[in-house]
């Protein structure tokens, strides 16, 4: 059975993007988590935390990735999924975690041209350089630590795909 292919990583490296590239390279669905509380709830991730705040907004994100979680499927998720320590075990056990890694700088660079605030309110208030910087220092043991491989994702995409496709295909082999 084709299990499902999480992708893990900060803002801005790639995992929505990515995800729908890899999901058309391997023939697989595709699903986000982040789109998939917004059809459920009909607001944007600024919306519900507004409404509800952080940890909320944390405890539908739990629920989302349960929801999506399917053979054969590409799972983008959201920058935070790995900041609870039963997402991050239910990723490892359901299926093969890639860590699309880059720069805090690369991050900030990507964000700021297209922000998609709606989606990501800020998380501490700060510049998204200064934001970035400080939640890739705080969180890269979290994706180290969940990640089944980690992928160099300042490539261009169609490399990060490939070097996906190579990093899962080695570990089929082994
Ligand atoms: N490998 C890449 N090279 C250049 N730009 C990228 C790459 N991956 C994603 N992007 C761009 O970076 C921004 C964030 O991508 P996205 O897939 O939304 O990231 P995430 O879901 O991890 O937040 C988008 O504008 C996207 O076009
Ligand atoms: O890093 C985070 O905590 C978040 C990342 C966002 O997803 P992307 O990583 O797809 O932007 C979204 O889930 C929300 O704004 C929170
Ligand atoms: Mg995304």
């Amino acid at each position: 059975m084709s299990l499902p292919i999480y992708l893990i990583g900060a803002r801005g490296c790639g995992k929505t993007t990515i995800g729908q590239a890899l999901s058309q390279a391997l023939g697989y669905a595709f699903s986000d988590t982040d789109h998939n509380l917004q059809l459920t709830t009909q607001r944007t991730v600024a919306e519900i935390v507004a409404a509800e705040g952080w940890d909320s907004f944390r405890a539908r994100e739990t629920e989302s990735l349960r929801a999506v979680t399917a053979p054969a499927t590409v799972i983008a998720t959201g920058g935070g999924m790995v900041l609870a320590e039963v997402n991050r075990r239910f990723m490892r056990e359901h299926g093969q975690v890639i860590w699309l890694n880059a720069p805090s700088t690369v991050l900030a660079d990507r964000l700021e041209r297209q922000p998609e605030a709606a989606q990501r309110p800020t998380l501490t208030g700060r510049p998204i350089a200064e934001e970035m910087s400080d939640i890739l220092r705080e969180r890269a043991h979290l994706y180290r630590q969940t990640a089944h491989h980690e992928v160099n994702a300042m490539q261009a995409p169609e490399q990060v795909v490939d070097q996906i496709l190579q990093s899962l295909s080695l570990a089929r082999a082994s």
